[in-house]
């Protein structure tokens, strides 16, 4: 769970205004994601959480806002610039070369932290040797901890999905970030494969922090701290899942505010929100 240092933020994105030509993505958006905390974005379809997520890896500037990771300016970064400041991401389309081994595709993660760089060494430039073995051994500690280790040797064309969505975390996680940004991650895996998953996020978060976009309730509600809810580009709620189950303005953009019997309705899935 979160620690003493809780109250700062890892990410801070303040005001942040994303517009498209005429369609307002987002509309003075502020969230924060603090150390060791999972912040889940939700929202019904079109909300803007896919926006703010690109906002936060620097695929999209904000229009207007600011960002700010471990208290300095980011704004405007580019994905790189936050990647070697330890801002990674695992996105929907996993991005993995399909013809590399796992352990090549996990390597390419780790290339930033090479003095000599993976794709040097695989050039067989002077000086690589050690520092491929030294990644090599994270690399292999990392596919471990998300327990396809075995699998290190396999084309990564060859795997079945929920396989390839862990090769992506891995080449995540091996740069060894302080933030983990996740789109979707649930998207595509069976009920246990996502509890897995879950597990998997928890155990992380005793390391880093995650931001974590997910249509999933119920891994959203199992693994995060904090909620932030997003809906026509607003914010429209925030806090721990219990307080953004049972906030009216989140029933009613989910659900059209109807309420079953008991008035306890949850969101259940995203997807089926009334703006779906
Ligand atoms: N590149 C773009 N150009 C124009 N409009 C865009 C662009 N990207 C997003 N939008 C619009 O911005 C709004 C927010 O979209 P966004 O994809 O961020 O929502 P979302 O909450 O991720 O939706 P979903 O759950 O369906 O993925 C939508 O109205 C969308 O059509």
């Amino acid at each position: 769970m979160v620690g003493a240092d809780a109250h700062r933020s890892v990410l801070s994105m303040d005001d942040i205004t994303v517009r498209f030509g005429g369609v307002v993505a987002l509309d003075d958006v502020s969230v924060e994601v603090r150390p060791r905390e999972v912040l889940g974005v939700i929202g019904p379809n079109g909300a803007g959480k896919t926006t703010l997520f690109n906002v936060a890896c620097g695929f999209v500037p904000p229009t207007l806002g600011r960002i700010s990771f471990e208290g300095s300016d980011v704004t405007g970064w580019r994905p790189h610039q936050l990647v070697d400041h330890g801002v990674a991401r695992s996105l929907q389309g996993l991005g993995l070369f399909d013809r590399l081994s796992v352990i090549d595709n996990v390597l390419v993660g780790a290339d930033q932290h090479s003095r000599s760089g993976f794709f040097s060494s695989l050039l067989a430039t002077p000086g690589g040797a050690k520092d491929q073995r030294q990644l090599t051994d994270r690399a292999m500690a990392v596919l471990d901890r998300l327990g396809i280790a075995e699998r290190a040797g396999s084309v990564v064309g060859g795997l079945p999905y929920p396989l390839r969505k862990r090769v992506a975390l891995a080449r995540a996680l091996v740069a060894e970030p302080k933030l983990l940004l996740l789109d979707e991650p649930a998207s595509g895996l069976s009920e246990t494969e996502m509890t897995e998953l879950g597990d998997i996020i928890v155990d992380l978060a005793d390391e880093i922090s995650v931001m974590l976009v997910e249509h999933h309730m119920d891994l959203v509600m199992r693994v995060c701290h904090r909620l932030a809810v997003l809906d026509f580009g607003r914010k429209i709620a925030s806090g721990t899942p219990d307080e953004v189950r049972n906030d009216p303005a989140v029933l009613e953009a989910y659900l059209g505010g109807a309420l079953d019997d008991d008035g306890a309705a949850t969101p259940q899935d995203a997807k089926g929100g009334s703006h779906a």
